[in-house]
């Protein structure tokens, strides 16, 4: 059979067993497999477990790696969910490809500002809406479905496969980086090309592969006044508070045009060449869009080649919350008797996490010197992970974007991705192979937000590209 007609019988399968696919998105959705939330890890391992039974009625050898504990604020310690590694296929006339993806999701309550019940999956409009629907458990799921088209169509497959499938991703990793460099020499030798289905094309209709991501610095600032909460009509004004100083130093981190204030924080970050400028311009983008699906009126910079400069090759400072503070409804006169600020710095080509780290340290103490504040304070780097680039021109972009061609009838923008895979560089290190971001999700899939969807149409057609894309790595 010709490579066209058996694209053709595969997408017709697809096709013809949209339901199902729906239905088992549906079934995982339902498990709400939050890695932050240390009371939900007994869910996470119900992910595990209901994903390696799916894995092995396809016939994938299963084995799940132990990653030790994860110790947790209170210094209690966690059992870490294991990682899958999976192993489909070992015929050495094929290529291997390595598949990574994630189970955990992010928090979501229908109280934060959902339209439906978040771990419920809900289809409207040809949209699917659910966390974890298009982060990261739609992708994983798709590159299954896809296997088990060619079984029920008797077809061979035509790569070997290898599952890497981690459920601490959206916590930074944890365990997963000594687990890799432990399976060098075995699990991952003999693995041709390395391909992740994590992140969002730049728009809704335009498919992309990327060769970037932004790494990450996550750091917990922890203030503390006194020994216990206080009445603020008989201890303001007189005590320094905990939380007037944490907002202060909060408040010295970044300006209002998103640059960030930590002296000598920009040093290592690589000069932008005319070169690389001329790598933004036929990308398509459009910034209207992109304020409507942040849902905001404006962005700090209004030319779409600095709007895309500051996503991905820039770093940014974000302010993510203060555990501690009263953040109920109505008044509460109390003062905290100790709070802790949560902020992230997406790091760029040649930051190192250990100078960030320090510089953070350096800031902190410097504020705290000036406000003369007797209040105990630290700050410390909760999870750090590295920024990654790759080779765009090697022939498994070419192969990616020959499958994209194939479906959607368009080359796909190469571009970068401002968020984190933290895992992404180990893969590449450990492997020495190319690793490809291979994006199947929308622009507006609002990955971490409330209302997170996958469009049933980038569900279907992500599998086709999935497809055609194994069959263009055999051919390499
Ligand atoms: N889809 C990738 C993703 O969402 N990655 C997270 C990773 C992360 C790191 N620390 C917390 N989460 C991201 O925020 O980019
Ligand atoms: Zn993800
Ligand atoms: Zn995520």
């Amino acid at each position: 059979m010709s490579s066209d007609d058996l694209n053709k019988r595969i997408a017709k399968y697809l096709d013809d067993h949209q339901k199902d696919y729906i239905q088992r998105l549906s079934d995982a959705v339902s498990i709400p497999s939050v890695s932050a939330w240390p009371e939900h890890r007994p869910e996470v391992v119900r992910m595990v477990e209901w994903t390696k039974s799916f894995m092995e009625t396809l016939g994938i050898t299963v084995e799940l790696a132990d990653v030790g504990e994860q110790k947790l604020s209170d210094g209690t310690k966690l059992k870490l969910p294991n990682v899958i590694l999976g192993t489909y296929g070992n015929d050495t006339a094929k290529k291997t490809v390595m598949i990574y993806g994630h189970l955990d999701v992010q928090p979501a309550q229908l109280s934060d500002g959902w339209d439906s019940e978040p771990f419920v999956l809900t289809e409207r409009d040809g949209k699917l809406y659910g966390r974890g629907s298009t982060d990261d458990k739609g992708p994983v799921i798709s590159w299954l479905n896809v296997i088990e088209a060619y079984q029920k169509l008797n077809e061979p497959f035509p790569v070997n496969v290898k599952f890497v499938l981690e459920s601490m991703e959206e916590y930074g990793s944890d365990g997963l980086e000594d687990l890799l460099k432990s399976l060098k020499n075995t699990f991952l030798s003999g693995v041709d090309y390395v391909v992740i289905s994590d992140s969002y094309w730049l728009g809704k209709t335009k498919p992309c592969l990327q060769y970037g991501l932004r790494g990450i610095c996550y750091f917990f600032l922890d203030v503390e006044c006194s020994t216990k909460d206080l009445h603020s009509g008989c201890f303001g004004g007189t005590i320094h508070e905990a939380m007037t100083d944490l907002i202060a130093i909060m408040g010295t981190l970044v300006d209002n045009k998103g640059h960030i204030l930590i002296d000598r924080l920009y040093d290592e970050v690589v000069p932008l060449t005319l070169e690389e400028e001329e790598l933004y311009k036929p990308i398509t983008f459009d910034t209207a869009a992109y304020c409507s699906e942040a849902g905001v009126q404006s962005t700090i910079q209004s030319e779409k080649d600095q709007i895309l400069m500051h996503r991905w090759r820039y770093p940014s400072l974000s302010l993510h919350g203060i555990q501690g503070a009263f953040d109920g409804c109505g008044c509460k006169t109390v003062i905290p008797r100790h709070v802790i600020g949560k902020f992230s710095i997406r790091i760029v080509p040649n930051m190192k996490i250990s100078t960030v780290e320090k510089l953070v340290e350096n800031h902190v103490q410097t504020i705290m010197k000036e406000r003369n504040s007797p209040n105990k304070v630290s700050v410390k780097l909760e999870h750090g992970g590295d920024y990654w680039i790759a080779d765009p021109n090697n022939p498994q972009y070419v192969a990616a974007r020959k499958a994209t061609v194939a479906v959607h009838g368009i080359e796909p923008d190469l571009t970068r991705e401002g968020g984190s895979i933290p895992i992404t560089l180990t893969f590449q290190e450990q492997t020495g192979k190319n690793v490809l971001l291979l994006p199947i999700g929308a622009s507006d899939d609002g990955a971490h937000s409330q209302n997170e969807k996958f469009d049933i149409s980038n569900y279907m057609n992500g599998m086709k590209v999935m497809s055609v894309y194994f069959q263009e790595l055999a051919k390499l």
